[in-house]
Order: C-alpha cells, then sequence, then structure tokens
C-alpha cells in the first residue's frame, strides 16, 4: 500500500549530486510501495521548448543545438550515476528516442505533448535504474499509464484502477509527473510546473497519507527566500492561501495541486532536497492554522480586459499556454493576467472579446489575511510610489492585492515591500518555563515590558512551565493573571508532550525562556530547537554540557538560523556577556578574564576577618536565604566553575568543565558524606579558611573565591579557587554579596575593564532576561 507519495522537482534533480542526494531520501523516508513522482531534470522542459519552437520557426540550426544540448546533459547524468552495462543500455534508449525526434523534426511530425513528455520520462528512468543499482526494488513507471483524461477531465474512477493495476507494492514506483494521456493514448500535458498537480492527483487515487513535494527551498516562505534573505519560513500555512499564492503564479506550488486533496485527510508538506533534516511547510485544512501573509512576484505578463467570459474558458486558455492566467473582477468586469511570452496565443483565442488593456508589466501581489488585506494594499502602494515605481494598474480582493508597473521589482525592492508589509506584522509566542522567584518577577515585569517590545512586533505569553505541570494557550496568556488559569488549566506533561505543543505553534518565531536551576530540562533544548524554538537560559546547564554536545546545538541552531542568549547565567543581570561580544566585535582580544562570580561566596568572604568562625558566618547567610538549600553546593565552586566555562566558551574557546582546575572552599572530606557529617566535622571547615586567612594577613591581603582564566600564548589557563588579594586589587574592596568581573585585553592591558554589582537577586535577574529578550526580538526584525 502506498504511504507517501513524493515529489521531486526539477530543481532536486539538476545534476548527478543531485539525483545521489534525491535517492537518499527516497531510501531513507520511503517503503516498498511509495511513489515517486519526477519532473524533467533541471530546465530540462524550458529546453524541450526551445527545440519546439525552433521547430515551428523552422529553424534547423537551432533545433541541432537544442537536441545537442539535452543529448550532452542526459549523457553526462548517466555516465555519473551508473556502471557501464547499465549506463550503455540507458544511452542507447537515449540515442535512439533523439534519434525519432531528430526524425520527426525532419519530417514534421513532431508532437509536442509528447516532445514535452520525454524531460519526464528520462527522469523517472534514470532515477529508478539508479535505486536499482543501489540494491533498491524500483520501477519506473509512465504516468500516461496511470491518468487517463477526457476532453479535458481526468477519468477518476478509471484512474484509480489503471494505478491499482500498475503501482507496484513490492517496490518503489518513480512516475513521471507533468504528463498523462487522453482516451485515444495521445499525450496530454498537466501545466507547466504540473508535477506537483500529478502528485496530489495520484495520492488521491491510492489514497496515500501524505504527499511531499521536495524542493530547493525549506519550504513555503513569506516571500522568494532567493531573492529576500529575510524572508519568514512558514511552518504550516492554509490550503486556501496555498492555492491563492499558486493562481497569482507562485511557483512553490502548481495551481491546481490542493483540488485533488479537497475532502480528504491527505497531509500535504513541502520540503528541502538540498536539506531533508529541516522541517518543511505543512499546508493544512483551512482552519487548522491562522493565515499568514505573503509576498510574490509577478513577471512579464500582459493585462487583458475580457467581456463575456465563458464558464471554464479559464481552464481552457491556460491548458492551451500549460501556464497558469490571472483572473479577476472589477466592477463586474473580468480581467486577465497573462504571461506576455503567450500573450499573442491568448489574443488570438479571445478575439474581440479581449482588449489589451497593458503589456510587459511586472508588479506584486499581497496575499492576507482579509481583515488586513485593505490596509496592506494601502501601505504597498505607498511603498512602491516610494520606491519611485509608476503603478499602471492595481486590484485589491478578499484576500490579496496586487499591484502592476512597467519597472522591474529587483530583490532590493521587494525586501524594501516585504519588511513594510509582513517583516514589521510579525509574532513572538513567549513559553516561559519555571514559575519561582525568578520566573514569577519575569512576569510581573512582563507587563511593562511589552509596549517597549511591541515596538518591533507582536509578544504573545503562550506558555508556562513548572516541573511536572504546563499551562499552554496559543491565543495568548494574561501575565498578570496567570495564576488563576494555572489553578484551573495546568496538565501535568511529559517531555513528549511539552514538544508536541512547541511544535503546534503557529507563530513566526517562538522563545523557550529557562528559568528553572533544572539540567534534565536543558537536556531538551535539542527538541526545542528541532521545534524551530529560540532560545534564553538563565540555567546554566546547557552552557557547561560537553562540548561535543554543546557544539552540536549550536550547529542546529546556526542551522536554522535561531538565537540562543543566556546573559543572566552568569553574573544575573550584569552586563558580562554584552561586554566580552562587544570587545571581540571591535577586534579587541580578551586575554584574562577572572574576578568574583557567585554572591554567596562574595558575601562569605568579604565579611569574614576572622573575628568569628567562617562556619558561623556561612550559617547565617544559610538562615537569610542566600545560600543553596545545602551550603556545600556553594562551597563547592562548582557554580563558579560552570560560570567560568560559559564565559570561555563565549570567547571561542572548546574548553569542557574539567579543563577548569577545581579547589573548593572547604577541604575535600567535608565535600562527601550527610548534611550531619558536614556538621559533625564543621571544625575541619573552619580550620582550613582559617589557616588560610592567617596566611594572608601576614602579607596584608584578604581573601576571595576568584576564578582567573587567563590566555598566554595560545594556550589557557583557567582555575578556580580561593585566593589572597592586596588591599589594591580591585577584588578586595568588592561590596559584600557583589561580582566582579575584571577583564584585560590588548586594549584593556594595564588598566582592566571591571564589571561589577549585585550577582544575584530576582529583580536584576528577572530584568536580565528581559533584556535577552528584547535583544532576540530586536535581532530579529
Ligand atoms: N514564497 C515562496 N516560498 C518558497 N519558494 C518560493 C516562494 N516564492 C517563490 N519561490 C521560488 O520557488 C522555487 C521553487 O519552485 P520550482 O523552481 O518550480 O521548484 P521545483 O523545481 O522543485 O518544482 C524556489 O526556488 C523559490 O525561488
Ligand atoms: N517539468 C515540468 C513540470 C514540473 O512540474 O516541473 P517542476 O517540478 O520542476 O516545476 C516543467 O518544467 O514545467
Amino acid at each position: 500500500m502506498t504511504q507517501v507519495v513524493h515529489k521531486f522537482g526539477g530543481s532536486s534533480l539538476s545534476n548527478a549530486a543531485r539525483y545521489h542526494a534525491v535517492a537518499n531520501i527516497i531510501i531513507g523516508n520511503s517503503q516498498l510501495g511509495d511513489v515517486v513522482v519526477v519532473s524533467a531534470a533541471g530546465k530540462t522542459t524550458d529546453t524541450l521548448v526551445k527545440l519546439w519552437q525552433a521547430y515551428q520557426q523552422h529553424d534547423s540550426h537551432g533545433y541541432h543545438d537544442v537536441l545537442q544540448l539535452l543529448r550532452t546533459h542526459q549523457h553526462e547524468l548517466i555516465d555519473e550515476l551508473l556502471a557501464a552495462h547499465q549506463a550503455h543500455a540507458l544511452q542507447s534508449q537515449l540515442n535512439s528516442e533523439l534519434q525519432r525526434i531528430a526524425e520527426q523534426l525532419q519530417t514534421n511530425t513532431l508532437d509536442e505533448a509528447s516532445l514535452l513528455a520525454h524531460g519526464e520520462l528520462w527522469s523517472a528512468r534514470l532515477l529508478a535504474t539508479y535505486l536499482q543499482q543501489l540494491g533498491y526494488a524500483a520501477q519506473d513507471l509512465d504516468a500516461r499509464q496511470l491518468l487517463c483524461v477526457h476532453q479535458g477531465q481526468l477519468l477518476h474512477l478509471d484512474n484509480e484502477k489503471l494505478c491499482e493495476r500498475h503501482i507496484a507494492r513490492d517496490k518503489i514506483n518513480v512516475v513521471t509527473g507533468f504528463i498523462a494521456a487522453d482516451s485515444n493514448q495521445q499525450t496530454v500535458t498537466l501545466g507547466r510546473n504540473g508535477s506537483d498537480y500529478s502528485a496530489t492527483l495520484l495520492a488521491r487515487y491510492v489514497n496515500a497519507k501524505q504527499v511531499c513535494i521536495w524542493t530547493d527551498t525549506q519550504g513555503v516562505f513569506s516571500t522568494d527566500p532567493r531573492k529576500v534573505a529575510d524572508a519568514l519560513k512558514y511552518q504550516k500555512i492554509c490550503r486556501g492561501q496555498a492555492n491563492r499564492l499558486a493562481q497569482l503564479g507562485n511557483p512553490v506550488l502548481h495551481a491546481k495541486t490542493l483540488s485533488p486533496l479537497q475532502g480528504s485527510a491527505i497531509k500535504l508538506s513541502v520540503r528541502s532536497s538540498y536539506d531533508s533534516d529541516a522541517s518543511g511547510t505543512e499546508i493544512v485544512r483551512e482552519g487548522y492554522c491562522k493565515h499568514k501573509r505573503f509576498l510574490t512576484t509577478i513577471e512579464g505578463v500582459d493585462l487583458y480586459r475580457v467581456s463575456s467570459l465563458k464558464v471554464d474558458e479559464l481552464a481552457t486558455l491556460s491548458q492551451l499556454i500549460q501556464h497558469t492566467i490571472g483572473h479577476f473582477q472589477q466592477q463586474g468586469v473580468d480581467f486577465l493576467i497573462v504571461p506576455s511570452a503567450h500573450s499573442t496565443l491568448i489574443s488570438r483565442e479571445l478575439g474581440e472579446r479581449g482588449q489589451l488593456v497593458e503589456s510587459n508589466l511586472n508588479g506584486c501581489a499581497l496575499v492576507s489575511p482579509n481583515q488586513y488585506t485593505q490596509q496592506g494594499y494601502q501601505e504597498m502602494l505607498a511603498c512602491l510610489e516610494q520606491l519611485n515605481l509608476t503603478i499602471r494598474f492595481s486590484h485589491c480582493d478578499q484576500d490579496y492585492a496586487l499591484v502592476l508597473t512597467d519597472q522591474i521589482i529587483d530583490a532590493d525592492s521587494l525586501g524594501k515591500v516585504h519588511r513594510t508589509l509582513i517583516g514589521a506584522h510579525q509574532q513572538i509566542a513567549v513559553i516561559v518555563a519555571g514559575l519561582g522567584n525568578v520566573g514569577s518577577v519575569f512576569l510581573q515585569q512582563f507587563t511593562q515590558q511589552l509596549a517597549r517590545l511591541e515596538q518591533h512586533f507582536e509578544v504573545k505569553l503562550v506558555g508556562l512551565l513548572r516541573s511536572r505541570s504546563m499551562l499552554f494557550d496559543p491565543c495568548g496568556l494574561d501575565p498578570q493573571n496567570w495564576q488563576g488559569q494555572w489553578l484551573e488549566q495546568a496538565v501535568p506533561y511529559q517531555s513528549e508532550q511539552l514538544c508536541e505543543r512547541l511544535n503546534e505553534l503557529d507563530y513566526e518565531h517562538k522563545v523557550v525562556i529557562d528559568i528553572t536551576a533544572s539540567e534534565s530540562f536543558s537536556g531538551l533544548y535539542p527538541d526545542f530547537v528541532r521545534a524551530n524554538c529560540h532560545l534564553i537560559s538563565a540555567n546554566k546547564y546547557a552552557g557547561t554540557a560537553p562540548n561535543s554536545w554543546y557544539q552540536s546545538l549550536r550547529n542546529e541552531l546556526a542551522e536554522r538560523n535561531l538565537k540562543w542568549r543566556y546573559n543572566t547565567s552568569v553574573g544575573a543581570g550584569l552586563p558580562i556577556n554584552f561586554a566580552l561580544a562587544d570587545l571581540q566585535r571591535s577586534g579587541d582580544e580578551i586575554t584574562r578574564i577572572q574576578g568574583v562570580f557567585s554572591g554567596t561566596l562574595s558575601w562569605l568572604c568579604s565579611h569574614y576577618d576572622g573575628s568569628q568562625a567562617f562556619s558561623e558566618l556561612l550559617f547565617a547567610a544559610q538562615k537569610l536565604g542566600f545560600t543553596e538549600p545545602d551550603p556545600r553546593e556553594d562551597l563547592s565552586g562548582r557554580d563558579v566553575q560552570r560560570k567560568l566555562l560559559i564565559l570561555a566558551r563565549e570567547l571561542g574557546l572548546q574548553l569542557d568543565i574539567d579543563d577548569i582546575e577545581l579547589s573548593p572552599l572547604m577541604p575535600e572530606s567535608l565535600a562527601q558524606g550527610s548534611w550531619q557529617d558536614f556538621l559533625d566535622n564543621i571544625a575541619l571547615l573552619d580550620d582550613f579558611v582559617g589557616t588560610h586567612a592567617q596566611q594572608a594577613q601576614k602579607e596584608q591581603k584578604v581573601l576571595r573565591y576568584n576564578a582567573d582564566l587567563r590566555i598566554v600564548d595560545g594556550k589557557v589557563k583557567a582555575q578556580v579557587g580561593l585566593v589572597a588579594v592586596a588591599q589594591s586589587n580591585p577584588l578586595a574592596g568588592l561590596s559584600p554579596g557583589d561580582n566582579i568581573f575584571v577583564i584585560n585585553s590588548r586594549w584593556y592591558a594595564q588598566n582592566a575593564l571591571v564589571i561589577q554589582g549585585p550577582g544575584a537577586g530576582k529583580e536584576v535577574t528577572a530584568a536580565g532576561v528581559h533584556s535577552d529578550l528584547y535583544w532576540l526580538i530586536e535581532s530579529l526584525s
């Protein structure tokens, strides 16, 4: 039984390396019985069209050149992909086909559709043979055996039977796209770009579960991503909008692609054959996702005013020229947008009913949610005028608006229009994990931050997470009154359910803000990234995970163009990461970072003057809530070691946690055992600190728990532990509880750059997380 129909367009089959990649995708994503629809390799159909034109113009030089071009391209593909004996068989088949075409050219018996069909026939034969060579059961199938048309109508019931008969359950079926047969067994084509339509038709006939259109972009974007780098990739778009785009001539899906799926639950997605791991765009049924905004270009068209346009005439005219024809009405009058290259034919067909309004126009169209179209239309007109483009014609409908000009809208101008119409209207979904001290203050600060954040785009708080329960509302939660909603609607979750919810969120951008201290939660970051979420962490675990894990997370983020901010994981709200990034961006070279990175240890060391036992201070700090529940966690120095690792990685150093030498602020023997054991042996701690302090005092120094990373001659030395510092050292004058970061660099060699201030506290930390969120949104807009 066929589960999936895959479709690979010409852009996915342009050379031997692409065939190889496509074969790998098929092997990894299909099973026996599945259908693989292929288009002609690269621009082969365009070349065949040229051949047809040369033939019609009796240009024998022209058509011989084109025949030679076709022969060379196909021979190259075969040679590069197949072993000698298979290559030989395919080449002789190809030669006899080209020979036959040459004869038909000479005898004036060439048929256009049969000629154009060759592109798809060659692709299917080559790919099936290549799969066989790789050891897979595959067959190529000529779609003229499967898709029958009578008087322009597909014979659905007959076709279902033909598919049942010819599609093998024990093979991968490589089927030609684009072509069908009429009831006289003559070739007909389904229109340029029509292999998408072949794929959905076949899916309907064989009752497949899914159609996957593999192309050269990662899915459907807000505009052509080849022209506009900041085009937004949409995870989901609805069928109606995809259809509208296709009717406006956008190439990413053919105009008829959606029609066979009507009333069916067959899934449709667009994915990249160049990056098969990336998630694509799902084209979902109406109501299953929000309507989005798109900008599509219109190139080289003529505009006709038509009187008495007949029912179905549009389909007939489109079939005649093999291209989509745009159609709309203004005040009861029909207008057609026709590719200029085919205008003569259309003009002839329309006769006196068709009046050419303007020729050789270009333009762009906005497809948008209905409520926005009118406003978008006005914005588009204003924007194009600002770009000094002369508007020749414009039209605003319910769900789209188009503007035609006589100038070319280049990628630069398109980018500007896109920024105004789409870039400025993006939405970001915020999910906050961890609703403790910092998390709840973060939410309190959220509302007052909104105005600032929404200068860039719409921000919605959509998810809240504690370790075992979650609350999601894709339409937005109230950051001021989330507690009530939490009590009523929060539900228990496992990580899979959380990822599912994140995946479902239909926003242009999503960000998971991790304000937990959970190592296991940080282990889910790769899943969040796969769900296309940006990350903001106050949590230190991911930033200090083993380097291989950390680097692969970074790579995945980079591949998806996602950001990760974690300024508060070191020094809470202090702008240490900003400073390091800035120095490096300005070309400086950092040679040393040292300082006191723990508020708890800062408090303890600054207060300790030997007049009381160190343990007394420790218990006082514990009572004040300055320490971890088990203060040995602070004394271990591990937290400081993690912070130093995060900063080291900020400098681009590929360190692991064990590359940082660690001397705890307690004797080794106290680190193990129960809390009671610790209390029983507390004198050891006092002796340990006391001895160090006496030694320091002799040298007129004070004790500080210091992190220190130096880069000398390209070698890194990093250590964390107790040090004695002179009174003149900036670490000595530190206020109890404050953090201090002392940075030396090429430009701050003698006098260090010092950042100092509270390195903990819920307000400053929550504000630091807001600063990361602001940065993220600003950088996305
Ligand atoms: N909104 C859009 N999203 C994605 N691709 C688009 C969009 N608008 C235009 N395109 C263009 O569509 C092309 C894919 O269509 P096409 O070349 O017909 O592919 P194929 O050969 O796979 O059928 C992309 O290379 C891209 O330049
Ligand atoms: N080869 C045909 C049919 C097709 O659908 O091609 P593609 O999938 O490359 O758009 C064309 O070029 O029109």
